[in-house]
């Protein structure tokens, strides 16, 4: 196997402990071109269509790859910010703010972003963190539920640049935070928010990015794992049975996915007469094309469309604090037994009477 020539190891190298926060990719542009590269690379990824390689080689290039860049590039262009992507800029600016509450709780340490599809590479950010001398990584992926398809696939590609690095740092990944308490609240906390600000709705609907169905049956706990947070932000925010409901969107393909799909849910809750919901997608770390398109404007139409008055969207955590607080209390917990923090100082009024007393100092 071939490695690539690394540095020479230096005698009494401190240790330097990195955070990597990774998310999915995004195109490097709304346009067909760029769409048709990040496609290609995430569709080609056998975690995300598990069916007989060759079969889906000649599907994706030989239909999907000539259809659906145009297709999604519209799409694209239609959440586009000036600075890019919104997964792209929120993830940038997350791993940014996170190096701050980081430094601030004492620790020293590095944080960084990757996108397992698209740029920046996580192989690319490893061995630029390596350059660095970085001796650990905790890899975050920015999933709270587990999936072969998100998840697994991150730390499929950690696990193929280990295949080709020779000093190889600590590394520790960080599988799930469905269920982590601070999360929840942060989640509760968005949506208390926006009622404050927009009043409440008649439901609310969550909705989590879908999975073929069949991967529950294959051992997949990504099913499981989103009614468990659906199940908690309910319960947080004090809601009745019948005053929300859990849906899966953005199916991919002919085959069934995970149920209720999400548009036909909202228009079943329209025709039935409910005038007014709330939509959070709580398994999304940051606002995307899933989020910003799919649901506030494709959703959100069909709702209207259907004889909905009010449809309220509750933007992801993306920058908010009490996101920010739950991710870094979750990587604290991960950082245990990595000497990051600085241990507390002792105050002087402590140091007088420990002197007083006679210990060393
Ligand atoms: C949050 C978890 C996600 C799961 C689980 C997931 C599974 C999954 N996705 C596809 C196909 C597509 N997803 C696309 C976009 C997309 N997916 C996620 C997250 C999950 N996907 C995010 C955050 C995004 C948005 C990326 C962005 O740039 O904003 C797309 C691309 C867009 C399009 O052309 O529609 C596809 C395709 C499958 C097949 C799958 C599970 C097997
Ligand atoms: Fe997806
Ligand atoms: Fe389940």
């Amino acid at each position: 196997m071939f490695r690539k020539p690394e540095p020479a190891y230096r005698h009494g190298s401190a240790s330097k402990t990195a955070v990597l926060l990774c998310n999915l990719g995004t195109p490097d542009a709304p346009t067909p071109a760029a769409l048709r590269r990040y496609l290609a690379q995430f569709l080609g990824d056998p975690r995300v269509v598990e069916i007989p390689k060759l079969v889906w080689k000649l599907i994706l290039h030989g239909i999907i790859l000539r259809t659906r860049p145009a297709k999604s590039a519209a799409k694209y262009a239609s959440i586009w910010l000036p600075e890019g992507s919104p997964l792209q800029v929120w993830t940038a600016k997350q791993a940014k703010l996170l190096q701050g509450w980081l430094g601030e709780r004492g620790h020293q340490l590095i944080v960084r972003h990757a996108m397992r599809y698209g740029e920046p590479a996580i192989a690319a950010t490893l061995d630029a963190l390596r350059a660095e001398g970085v001796t650990r990584v905790l890899v975050l992926p920015a999933y709270p539920q587990y999936s072969g398809a998100t998840t697994a696939s991150v730390i499929d590609d950690v696990a193929r640049w280990a295949l080709g690095t020779r000093h190889l740092p600590e590394l520790r990944f960080i599988n799930r935070y469905h269920d982590d308490p601070l999360h929840i609240a942060a989640l509760a906390d968005s949506v208390r928010r926006h009622w404050a600000a927009n009043g409440r709705a008649e439901r609310l609907l969550m909705s989590f990015h879908g999975m073929p169905a069949r991967t529950l049956a294959l051992g997949d706990p990504y099913h499981c794992e989103c009614l468990k947070t659906g199940r908690l932000l309910a319960e947080a925010l004090g809601l009745g049975a019948d005053q929300y409901l859990i849906t899966f969107q953005s199916r991919f393909g002919k085959a069934k996915w995970l149920e209720p799909y999400t548009e036909p849910s909202l228009i079943k809750l329209a025709t039935a007469g409910v005038r007014s919901v709330d939509v959070i997608c709580p398994g999304f770390a940051a606002d995307c094309l899933e989020t910003l398109e799919e649901i506030d404007q494709e959703a959100r139409a069909a709702f209207l469309a259907a004889g909905g008055q009010r449809f309220g969207y509750i933007p992801c955590l993306n920058d908010s604090e009490p996101g920010l607080r739950a991710w870094t209390a979750l990587i604290e917990r991960h950082l245990q037994g990595w000497p990051t923090q600085q241990a507390p100082q002792p105050d002087a009024a402590q140091r007088e009477r420990a002197l007083a007393a006679g210990a060393s100092d």
